[in-house]
């Protein structure tokens, strides 16, 4: 029998964008929390916020949302998460869980952890799933339904913190790993940060392309452009703050990449069709495995 006894009394997301509207939304229609707040430094994203009923209350005042809060969930752009640790740090009281949905999790350690004091659990976590949208208006509660989310505790973290977070997730219907926050930020390198970075490049590239006008490229972009153009519509502030927060890992796949690439490049410069089969063979196997993956 599925468990529905809330989880958490109150509690405070930081940020109620795409990802914080999301998890509110779920948070709600499962009842996980008896009452969610938000605190935005966007008026505008308050205003909404209430205006589509996903909170109770939102507030530009981060402390504010704090007051009784059991979990904080800090669901703004990793590049704001030492200044949000800082102003949020003062007013967390001992028993308090913290946690996060960004898409970097080194950075988290070292920007909100100086910042937790002692008794105040710091869970960092992170939903693999979202759009290209932004904003409170574009969440729904479904976004996190069969998708994964990985928690980067720390050794010492307290266990029954990390089983609350863990089974939160669950219940908004996301599958659950943990691993090391150095881990974590080498894989999404490769599976999430270096195709956004391809798809922006792509996009770029063809727009800049004298001779297919900036109309040609939407004309013609039905097929494989068009899923580009889509990633490479994802929120600027976000991508900046990825690149910039999981640099190294970041630098080390792209020169893999671009090795590769390389020597693409020189097959089809030499006219080696058997190694371009090859290649495009071994891949097809894997987006085979991947989809049969997600039904099984
Ligand atoms: N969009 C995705 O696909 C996706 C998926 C998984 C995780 N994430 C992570 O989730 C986090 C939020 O992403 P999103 O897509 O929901 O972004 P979003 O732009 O939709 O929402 C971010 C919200 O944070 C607010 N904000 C920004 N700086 C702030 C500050 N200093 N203090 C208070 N509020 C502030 C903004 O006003 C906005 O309402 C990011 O860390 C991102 O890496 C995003
Ligand atoms: O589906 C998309 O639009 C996404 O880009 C989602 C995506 C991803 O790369 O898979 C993007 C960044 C997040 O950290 C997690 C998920």
């Amino acid at each position: 029998m599925t468990d529905i006894s809330p989880l958490f009394g109150r509690v405070a997301i930081i940020g109620i964008g795409l990802i914080g509207s999301s998890l509110a939304r779920a948070l709600v229609e499962y009842r996980l929390a008896q009452e969610v707040v938000c605190a935005d430094r966007s008026a505008e994203a308050c205003a909404k916020a209430m205006e589509l009923g996903i909170v109770a209350t939102a507030t530009t005042d981060l402390a504010d949302a704090l007051e009784g809060s059991e979990l904080v969930v800090l669901a703004t752009p990793v590049g704001s998460f030492a200044e949000v640790g800082e102003r949020i740090g003062p007013h967390l009281r001992p028993g308090t869980i913290v946690t996060d949905v960004g898409s970097v999790k080194q950075a988290v350690l070292r920007d909100v952890g100086p910042h937790i004091p002692a008794g105040v659990h710091l869970i960092p976590g992170h939903p693999v799933a979202g759009t290209e949208h932004s904003g409170p208006e574009s969440g729904f509660a479904t976004l996190f339904e069969g998708r994964w989310c990985i928690l980067t505790p720390p050794p010492a973290a307290n266990p029954e913190a990390v089983a609350k977070v863990e089974e939160m997730w669950r219940r908004v219907g996301s599958k659950v790993e943990l691993m090391e926050a150095n881990h974590h930020d080498r894989v999404l390198a490769i599976t999430s940060h270096l195709p956004h970075l391809i798809a922006y490049t792509i996009v770029g590239t063809a727009s800049d392309l004298e001779e297919s006008t900036q109309s040609e490229v939407i004309k013609f972009s039905a097929g494989g452009f068009r899923d580009f153009t889509r990633i490479a519509a994802s929120d600027p502030i976000m991508w900046r703050d990825i690149f910039l927060n999981n640099r190294e890992a970041v630098l080390e796949v792209l020169q893999r990449f671009t090795e590769d690439l390389t020597a693409l490049q020189r097959a089809i410069r030499w006219g080696e069709g058997q190694h371009l089969q090859d290649h495009f063979t071994k891949t097809r196997a894997i987006r085979r495995g991947i989809i049969d993956a997600r039904q099984a």
